[in-house]
């Protein structure tokens, strides 16, 4: 969360001019509700099952550029899929800058908790070894702005 993935992945797809979707907006938009709704009736696992469902749709289409939710990578079957029939590219963002770049959003339910920063390195701990092992590239967003990520990651790719 805060790395960036819509914002870099956005100006990606405008640089190839390749469709942008983000699996966060397109699950919103199957489900005629916002992501805090979803996960405040079907909770966080019903939230997952719509996740699967829209990374396995997704993955299937050829140039696009696709941002995944935050929490993707802890299905197996998204990791196949996304490793399989894509480049993954891992933002990788220490807490620090997630908190800062999240501070002002109240749409991520995973963080309305007195402790963000605890949630966070929880989710860190867990996560950034999956990250690591699906991502073809590993990209730092900590020094630079989200622009020249998008130029760097394009430059890497062979795309630019
Ligand atoms: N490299 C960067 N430097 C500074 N600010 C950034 C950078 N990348 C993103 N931001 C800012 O951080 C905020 C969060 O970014 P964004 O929504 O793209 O993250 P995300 O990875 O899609 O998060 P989530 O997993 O919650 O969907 C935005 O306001 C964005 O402008
Ligand atoms: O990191 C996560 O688990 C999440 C990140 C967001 O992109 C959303 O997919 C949702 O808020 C869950
Ligand atoms: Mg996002």
């Amino acid at each position: 969360m805060g790395a960036g993935k819509t914002t870099i992945g956005r100006q990606i797809a405008e640089l190839l001019r390749w469709d942008f979707i983000d699996s966060d907006h397109e699950i919103e938009a199957r489900t005629g509700a916002n992501i805090p709704w979803i996960f405040d009736i079907e909770g966080e696992t019903g939230f997952r099952q719509r996740e699967s469902m829209v990374i396995e749709a997704l993955t299937q289409r050829q140039h696009i550029v696709l941002a995944t939710g935050g929490g993707a990578i802890m299905r197996a079957e998204n990791r196949a899929a996304l490793h399989a029939r894509g480049t993954v590219i891992y933002l990788e963002t220490p807490v620090e800058r997630q908190l800062e770049r999240t501070a002002r959003d109240q749409n991520r339910p995973l963080l309305q908790t007195p402790d963000p920063r605890a949630k966070l390195t929880a989710l860190l701990i867990e996560r950034d070894p999956l990250y690591r092992e699906v991502a073809h590239y590993i990209m730092p967003t900590e020094r630079s702005s989200a622009r020249d990520v998008a130029f760097h990651i394009l430059q890497v790719l062979g795309l630019r």
